[in-house]
C-alpha cells in the first residue's frame, strides 16, 4: 500500500511516478469530471471543505460542460453520502478494513464503487479511470485498486447489499450499513419517528436521506413576482410561496433576489411565525439567529407588505454579512446586528418594549438537512448534541425575554433529533411556565399551506420531514408569552 496522503509528492501527483511498466500517469486521460470529484473528496477529508460550496467553484475552475459538471456533481454528491455503505463494499472486496487503505486510495475506490454500483457507467471504464486516477495520485497502489474494483464489478449491486447485510448486528446496524448513516444517527431518527407514532418509515426517511433533493424557489411576497407570470415557474406543493421551474437557478438569477432557492420547510417555519395572527401595523420583528439570511429575506418581505419592522441578529460577522446580501432583494430597510443572541440589549436592538414576533433558527446538528450537505453525516457526533441543546436552551430563554407581552416566538431547527426538538423545547417551557404557552402549531401551518400536510404527533408542534413532505426534517414550535410581568419568571429563566 502507499504511504499517507502527506507523502504523496507533487512529482507522483504530476505524472512523474510510474506502476510497473505502464505510461507515465499524467498521459493517462482520466475525465475532467472524476479529476473534480476527487479534488472535491479529498478537499472534504484533508480541509473540512463542504461539498456543496466547494463544488461549483472547482466545476467553474476545471471549465466543465453541463454534462461533466452534473456528472462531477453525481459522482461528488453520491460517493460522500454513500461513503459508509461503499466503505463496507470496498472492506469485503479488499478482505482488510478501511483503517488499513491509504485515505486517497479510498476516496478513489469510493467513486469506483459508486460507479460501479449506483451508476450506468460502464464498467471497463469506471475501473480503467479509477485506476489510473490510482496510479497518479499513489502509483504503487494501482494493481490493488484494480482488483478491488474487478471484485466488485463481479457482482451485482443486489449481490452486494446481501453481502454488506449479512454482517450486521442488529436492525440498527443493518440500517446504518445499508442506508449509509452513522449508527447513532439511525437510532436518532428512529426515535423521532417513533415519538410521533411513524417508527415504521425509517427506511424511507433513510432513503430519502440518500436523494438528491429537488430545488425549491420561495417567490418573495408583495415585490411584484407573480409565479404564474414567470414562464417555466410553477407553484410548490405546499408554500404558498413556493415555486418549483424547469431552470430553478436561472429563475433566481435573473429575479435581482426577489426569487431564492430555499427549501419548501424553510418557508413554512418562516411563514408560521409571520401568519400565525394577523399583524398589527408598526410590529417589531426580531430574527434571533439569522445567518445566512436565507428566512430572513422572507421575514423582511413579509414585514414590508404588513407593516412591521425586522431586525436581524447573527453571531458571526461573515454570516451577519450574507444576511445584509440576502436582503437585497427587499428594498426595505432591516438593522443586522452582529451579536450573541443569549445577550441581547433591546434598547440598541431600537425595541425596549421587546419585540412581537421572535424567530428562532437555533443552531442544530442538521440532522434534518443530510441530503443537502453529503459530507454532514460523517462529521457530526453524539457529543455535539449536548452542547447545542445547552445553547438552544440560552437562546431560548434569552427569547422569551425580548418578547413584548403576548408576543409569539417561533422555535425553529432544522434537525429532528428529540433532544433537540421536544426535548429543548420541554425544558424550556418548564423553564417558563405559566409565563408563555404554546399555540396549535398544526392549525397555523395547515392553514397556510395550500394542500393539507400529512403531519403527526401533538398539534403544538410541526415536524416535517424529507420522505413525507419532500421538505428537510424542519421541527416548528409556535409559543406565545403570556401577558405577565417576565420577571416573575424562576432564576434559571432570568
Ligand atoms: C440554523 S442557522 C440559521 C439559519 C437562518 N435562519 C437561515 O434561514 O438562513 C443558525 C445561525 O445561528 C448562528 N448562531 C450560533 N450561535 C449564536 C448565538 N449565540 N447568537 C446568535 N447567533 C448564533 C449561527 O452562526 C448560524 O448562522
Amino acid at each position: 500500500m502507499s504511504g499517507s496522503s502527506t507523502d504523496r509528492g507533487a512529482g507522483r501527483r504530476d505524472g512523474r511516478g510510474r506502476s510497473g511498466g505502464s505510461r507515465p500517469a499524467s498521459e493517462e486521460r482520466i475525465s475532467p469530471a472524476r479529476l473534480v470529484a476527487f479534488e472535491v473528496l479529498e478537499a472534504v477529508r484533508d480541509d473540512e471543505a463542504y461539498a456543496n460550496l466547494l463544488l461549483p467553484s472547482r466545476i467553474r475552475r476545471a471549465g466543465l460542460d453541463r454534462a461533466d459538471a452534473a456528472f462531477a456533481t453525481e459522482l461528488t454528491y453520491g460517493t460522500l453520502r454513500m461513503q459508509g455503505y461503499y466503505d463496507e463494499v470496498v472492506a469485503i472486496a479488499a478482505g482488510r478494513p478501511t483503517s488499513a487503505i491509504d485515505r486517497a486510495v479510498l476516496d478513489v475506490l469510493r467513486l469506483g464503487t459508486h460507479q460501479l454500483l449506483a451508476t450506468r457507467v460502464p464498467t471497463h471504464a469506471a475501473v480503467y479511470e479509477q485506476v489510473a486516477l490510482a496510479r497518479r495520485v499513489a502509483p504503487k497502489a494501482a494493481g490493488f485498486a484494480n482488483a478491488v474494483l474487478r471484485t466488485i464489478s463481479r457482482s451485482s449491486a443486489e449481490a452486494w447489499r446481501e453481502l454488506v447485510a449479512e454482517g450486521a448486528k442488529g436492525e440498527d446496524d443493518r440500517l446504518a450499513r445499508l442506508e449509509s448513516h452513522p449508527r447513532w444517527i439511525v437510532r436518532a431518527l428512529r426515535t423521532a419517528l417513533a415519538h410521533e407514532g411513524r417508527g415504521d418509515e425509517l427506511t424511507r426517511l433513510l432513503e430519502a436521506d440518500n436523494a438528491s433533493p429537488r430545488v425549491n424557489l420561495a417567490v418573495l411576497p408583495g415585490l411584484g413576482v407573480e409565479v404564474s407570470g414567470i414562464p417555466g415557474l410553477e407553484s410548490d406543493r405546499y408554500s404558498p410561496i413556493g415555486a418549483v421551474a424547469d431552470d430553478p437557478i436561472g429563475a433566481a438569477e435573473a429575479s435581482s433576489g426577489r426569487i431564492r432557492v430555499q427549501d419548501e420547510g424553510s418557508q413554512l417555519a418562516a411563514l408560521a411565525l409571520t401568519r400565525a395572527a394577523p399583524v398589527r401595523a408598526g410590529e417589531r420583528w426580531l430574527d434571533l439567529c439569522a445567518g445566512p439570511g436565507g428566512k430572513t429575506a422572507v421575514l423582511a418581505a413579509e414585514a414590508r407588505t404588513s407593516g412591521a419592522v425586522l431586525t436581524a441578529n447573527e453571531m458571526v460577522p461573515a454570516r451577519a454579512e450574507l444576511v445584509r446580501k440576502a436582503l437585497a432583494g427587499v428594498p426595505t430597510s432591516v438593522d443586522v446586528h452582529v451579536g450573541d443572541g443569549r445577550e441581547l440589549h433591546l434598547d440598541a436592538l431600537g425595541a425596549p418594549d421587546g419585540f412581537d414576533r421572535i424567530l428562532l433558527d437555533a443552531p442544530c446538528t442538521g440532522l434534518g438537512a443530510l441530503r443537502r450537505r453529503p459530507e454532514a453525516r460523517w462529521r457530526k457526533s453524539p457529543s455535539d448534541v449536548a452542547d447545542l441543546t445547552r445553547l438552544q436552551g440560552e437562546l431560548f430563554d434569552a427569547a422569551v425575554r425580548a418578547l413584548a407581552p403576548g408576543g409569539i416566538l417561533a422555535y425553529v431547527t432544522c434537525s429532528p433529533h428529540t433532544a433537540e426538538t421536544h426535548g429543548s423545547l420541554a425544558a424550556a417551557l418548564e423553564r417558563w411556565e405559566g409565563l408563555v404557552d404554546q399555540l396549535d402549531t398544526h392549525a397555523v401551518v395547515q392553514g397556510l399551506s395550500r394542500h393539507p400536510l400529512d403531519l403527526a404527533g401533538d398539534a403544538e408542534t410541526v415536524q416535517l420531514w424529507p420522505h413525507r413532505h419532500g421538505t428537510d426534517a424542519m421541527f416548528i414550535a409556535l409559543v406565545r408569552r403570556i401577558e405577565a410581568d417576565a420577571t416573575d419568571a424562576p432564576d434559571a429563566a432570568r
